[in-house]
């Protein structure tokens, strides 16, 4: 008997990174190739006009696990009983701008997401924060949601997990795939930590078969953390297709486990693991089966990684705090 549908809610789904990601939820991507999906659309009223156009779309590809489209303005309707909630809609930064910026402009969207997500998801609902600045936004949707366990909220930093990945593997002549357990900490933002000395290449410690340190330190580094930055100066807008492909990735892996893949990066409500202060929304290396991620453990953290996690901490702390001061969490 084929699965009965799972209800996928995406915001912003008329945007740039809307225009990707919804083919591929569409297409299997997302849950696997046995798994129909109905998407449950979510735009501002203005935009609603174009997203008719992208459901048309959506049925002209004639995907055979797509078993429904709703398309609705109020997030009360489009989280209605929702497992999957991708949260997206949210105004990009544009070039100069820095992602603090935007904590005022997009803060506010995120209160009102995390309660009708309170009162509308399905039981199980899983939530991935895309919208930036996305780790502050999930700490917000999350305080806005009381019927809903706090580690069911995640932020994306597995864009900046498959950056890092394509960096090594260019650097050292290898595919992807043979660039493992490669985690990001911290914040999706300039001060996140891509960290190379627990990574492997071809099952060799990375930083063994790059033999450069000077390059990990003033090229690898800084490259990965202004990647977001150095795409909007070449393109003129965001980063879209590698964003939805990153959410692909980060949802597929946490309901369908990591299996043995290796970590994967998450950013998760921290349970004060690694000295990152607790309640913040920080990436870590994880591990995912069941539908749960987990925090890896034990890792050895030397002085040059401790001073970069306690940086990009610092700033979700202070980020924490102007989301406070601004009455958007308690
Ligand atoms: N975490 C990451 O790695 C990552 C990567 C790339 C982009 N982003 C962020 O993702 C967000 C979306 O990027 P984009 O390029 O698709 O932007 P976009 O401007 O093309 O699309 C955003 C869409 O969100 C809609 N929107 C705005 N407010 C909304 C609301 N309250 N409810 C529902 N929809 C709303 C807009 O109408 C628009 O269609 C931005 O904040 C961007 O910075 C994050
Ligand atoms: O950097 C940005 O503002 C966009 C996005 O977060 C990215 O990393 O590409």
């Amino acid at each position: 008997m084929p699965a009965s549908p799972v209800r996928v809610a995406v915001t912003g789904a008329a945007g740039q990174i809307g225009y990707s990601l919804l083919f591929r939820i569409a297409s299997g991507q997302l849950l696997g190739p046995d798994q129909p999906v109905i998407l449950q659309l979510l735009e501002v009223t203005p935009a609603l006009g174009a997203l008719r156009g992208v459901v048309m779309e959506l049925e002209d590809c004639a995907f055979p696990l797509l078993a429904g489209v709703t398309t609705s303005d109020d997030a009360n309707v489009a989280f209605g009983d929702a497992e999957i909630a991708l949260l997206v809609g949210a105004r990009p930064r544009s070039k100069g701008m820095e992602r603090k910026d935007l904590l005022e402009a997009n803060g506010a969207i995120f209160t009102v997401q995390g309660k009708a997500l309170s009162d509308n998801a399905a039981a199980g609902i899983r939530v991935l924060v895309v919208g930036n600045p996305a780790n502050t936004n999930a700490l917000i949707a999350q305080q806005s949601a009381p019927n809903i366990p706090a580690e069911r909220f995640t932020a994306m930093t597995r864009l900046d997990q498959n950056r890092a990945k394509a960096q090594v593997a260019g650097k050292v002549g290898v595919p992807v795939t043979e660039v493992r357990d490669l985690a990001i900490w911290g914040n999706h933002s300039a001060t996140q930590y891509p960290d190379l000395f627990h990574a492997t290449v071809g099952g060799r410690p990375a930083m063994d078969v790059i033999g450069d340190r000077t390059w990990m330190e003033k090229e690898f580094i800084p490259t990965v953390q202004q990647r977001g930055a150095a795409i909007i100066e070449a393109r003129g807008a965001s980063s879209a297709a590698s964003a939805a492909s990153a959410a692909i990735d980060h949802v597929h892996d946490w309901v369908l486990g990591t299996g043995d893949g290796g970590w994967v990066s998450m950013a998760v409500p921290s349970d004060g693991s690694y000295g990152v202060p607790e309640g913040l929304i920080s990436s870590f290396p994880v591990t995912c089966a069941g539908g749960q991620w987990s925090i890896v453990q034990g890792l050895e953290i030397d002085e040059f990684s401790r001073g970069r996690i306690d940086a990009s901490a610092a700033e979700l702390g202070e980020e924490r705090a102007a989301v406070r001061e601004l009455g958007l969490i308690g």
